[in-house]
């Protein structure tokens, strides 16, 4: 009778036992399931917003020479600020997630392990279950920590993330280049750029030798030439990303090397050929953090022949132009960044084959345009394409650097 009414108490644990194995389980798929697609979301997010930094990492990384030029430090730092906050909000987000998710499945597997024991230790000791069912436990705790390697794997992926952004935070923090030792103040009146007698040696003894040549206002100036003859050179020495071996270069009578570089910056304008674009609205990428005025802004984009094309879409100036600008056609490209040295009110405007990526007519309308500009800003053109010249204009022949002047 007793050994009946042991066998049934027995029965009635082991049924107990499987009845909470059953309900633990069925609970844990139900969390795990619901949790993992809330997580999923969170994770896509923050990938999301990963890739989207490392793009803009990569884009500005390309484009650091463009934005120093035209001063935008403060603006990309704080877009690139925005970028690693969203950024860290998504993970944070992803690993609290995780973390609530591991602690609710962490409690409920202790409680489910205590349970157990509770019921089992008896069983055990009256010789119902063995040993290696002691084991198994001993796994299941094992099981435990499972978890909790994880969160420590995402706690370290946030850790990994973030020591990835901060070398480039330090890269943009670096000091820029050596300012000229006699800065002064500098604004150019007559804006007469004079090269007497240039020339510069690249470290494989390639370059540009004695050349000479003025830039004036009333037409443009076209820098012309063979390839490899030197257009590029002279245009990297009038920004004085190099400077020269021998001779000056004069504006208005004052030797660009002895002008501070932030004041030779906000002078001159560079349209180069390769437009640099972030996927951001069409008037950031023109002011890139310049303080927006509206009048200037349209002045600008009409003056590069883009307004009509900017009016005609439905957000306007607020419209983004896509990864690295891929929205756009090259010309439309290049009438941005047209815009964008414009915006500024340049005194001299550098063009590097700017026009090269349009068609004939609007190539025609945009020179047009920086024609008349030329009347008020010294304008030097490098182009491939004699068409584009006109009679007003000045040609200066660098091939073989015998430089000749028509
Ligand atoms: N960074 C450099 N290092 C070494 N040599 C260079 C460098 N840049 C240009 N050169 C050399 O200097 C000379 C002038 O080059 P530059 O790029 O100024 O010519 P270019 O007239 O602009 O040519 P292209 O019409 O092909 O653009 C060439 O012989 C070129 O190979």
């Amino acid at each position: 009778m007793s050994s009946n009414a042991g066998e049934t108490e027995a029965r009635r644990k082991r049924c107990f036992t499987t009845l909470t194995e059953v309900k633990k389980t069925a609970i844990a798929i139900a969390l795990t399931w619901s949790s993992t697609r809330q997580a999923r979301a969170l994770l896509d997010a923050a990938i999301e917003a990963g890739q989207e930094n490392a793009r803009f990492v990569g884009n500005v990384m390309n484009a650091m020479d463009t934005l120093r030029h035209f001063g935008s430090h403060s603006w990309i730092n704080e877009c690139f600020m925005i970028r690693a906050r969203e950024v860290r909000d998504n993970w944070r987000a992803y690993v609290l997630q995780r973390l609530a998710y591991i602690a609710v499945l962490g409690l409920a597997v202790a409680l489910q392990f205590a349970v157990t024991l509770l019921l089992l230790i008896p069983e055990y000791h009256a010789g119902a279950i063995t040993i290696g069912d002691m084991v198994l436990f001993n796994t299941l705790l094992l099981q435990l920590n499972m978890p909790f390697e994880t969160v420590a794997r995402a706690i370290s992926d946030v850790a990994r993330s973030r020591a990835d952004l901060i070398p480039l935070g330090r890269l943009w923090a670096a000091p820029e280049e050596r300012q000229a030792s006699h800065a002064h103040d500098f604004k150019p009146s007559a804006d007469q750029l004079s090269f007497e007698s240039i020339g510069y040696a690249y470290d494989n003894g390639r370059g540009v030798t004695d050349v000479s040549f003025k830039a004036g206002r009333g037409g443009i100036t076209f820098l012309v030439g063979e390839t490899g003859s030197g257009k590029s050179t002279i245009f990297k020495l009038a920004l004085k990303s190099i400077e020269p071996d021998y001779g000056r270069i004069l504006v208005d009578g004052t030797d660009i090397a002895s002008v501070d570089r932030a004041d030779w910056y906000a002078a001159v304008a560079l349209v180069p050929q390769e437009v640099m674009l972030l996927n951001e609205p069409l008037a950031d990428n023109i002011l890139l953090g310049r303080p927006r005025d509206e009048v200037r802004l349209r002045d600008a984009s009409k003056e590069a022949a883009i307004l009509p094309l900017i009016e005609a879409l439905p957000e306007g100036f607020e419209t983004t132009v896509g990864e690295r600008g891929l929205k756009l056609s090259g010309g439309e490209r290049q009438r941005v960044a047209i815009a964008r040295a414009l915006y500024g009110q340049p005194a001299i405007l550098l063009l590097d084959e700017a026009s090269s990526a349009l068609d004939e007519r609007t190539e025609r309308d945009v020179m047009d345009h920086i024609r008349t500009l030329a009347e008020d800003v010294t304008v030097l053109a490098i182009t491939h394409r004699r068409g584009v010249i006109s009679t007003s204009d000045v040609v200066v022949d660098l091939t073989d650097c015998a430089l000749s002047v028509t």
